[in-house]
């Protein structure tokens, strides 16, 4: 895919420092703590996967980083992100509004929340990019098609013209991950992102997301509560437990010694028929 104009990557100096660095973030309500100091480096390009029980942290921890908390939670620590001067916590909605779909691109469980059933497809593409003036209007058009077309969505002039609940759950995860990646961001965050869909097509998702991360440069913090997906998208794992992070480290190095029970736990529950690295 050629791009007309491109958002300006990032400078040599970012290049070898980390992306993102997460150091102890606490979250929690006035009464309870929920997150106990969740401390997190990401290199570039890097994949790193949040594996953890339900309830244990994993969304709040990435809700922090993209600024996207509800307000009744409280947060602490520091969460700094590449080329952004300021800390990210307690930065202002204005800062984080050009961060997110910009230098953060995200992609949820559910698409069709993701997406506004108002709006066709191509107006929903071609929001971000102008939002974010990564592309002149009069390129707007062909990059939306462009774009559509680089996540192997077939007619992508079709596509483009349909409203979300015309397309497939799989389709729609697609297009969302065109529109996280449109502005070529340091960081994916995905949190359960093949969770939702059919099981035929989740494979397939998954070594999209690899694909177009790898593409556009783009680091993956990877949440899911399946050590077998997070062993085949991610470079390292997090393990969390009631938000706790309990283990941490390469993934060959967790999937092969697994230091804490409840690693241990999470490995014998696991389907590990798919080797680390191989996504099928
Ligand atoms: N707004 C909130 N107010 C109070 N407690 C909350 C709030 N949001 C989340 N929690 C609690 O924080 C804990 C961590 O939630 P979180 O969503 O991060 O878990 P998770 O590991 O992502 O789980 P899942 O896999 O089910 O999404 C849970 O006990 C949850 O009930």
């Amino acid at each position: 895919m050629s791009r007309p104009v491109g958002p300006a990557r990032n400078g040599a100096a970012e290049a070898d420092g980390p992306v993102l660095q997460v150091s102890g973030l606490r979250i929690g309500t006035r009464r309870t703590e929920l997150v106990h100091g969740v401390d997190l480096r990401m290199g570039r390009r890097e994949r790193v996967g949040i594996i953890g029980a339900s309830g244990s942290g994993k969304t709040l921890t990435c809700m922090a980083i993209a600024g996207l908390l509800p307000p009744e939670l409280v947060v602490t620590g520091s969460v700094r992100l590449a080329g952004v001067d300021r800390d990210l916590v307690g930065a202002p909605e204005r800062l984080m509004t050009g961060v997110r779909g910009r230098r953060i691109g995200m992609v949820f469980q559910e698409p069709m929340t993701a997406l506004n059933p108002t709006m066709t497809i191509r107006r929903q593409v071609a929001e971000v990019l102008l939002r974010h003036r990564t592309v002149p209007r009069s390129a707007a058009r062909r990059v939306v098609l462009d774009l559509l077309a680089s996540t192997g969505l077939p007619e992508p002039d079709r596509i483009a013209r349909s409203y979300p609940h015309q397309l497939s759950g799989g389709q729609r995860q697609r297009v969302v991950l065109a529109i996280a990646l449109a502005n070529e961001p340091q960081l994916l965050i995905c949190d359960e992102p093949t969770t939702a869909l059919d099981v035929t097509v989740q494979a397939t998702v998954l070594d999209l997301i690899l694909e177009r991360s790898a593409a556009v440069d783009a680091a993956v913090l990877f949440i899911s509560h399946d050590l077998a997906v997070v062993a085949t998208v991610c470079d390292r794992i997090l393990v969390m437990q009631d938000g706790h992070v309990v283990e941490q480290g390469a993934t060959v190095d967790v999937l092969a010694h697994p230091e804490h029970p409840y690693t241990r736990q999470l490995l014998a529950d696991a389907d590990l028929s798919v080797p680390a690295g191989e996504a099928s």
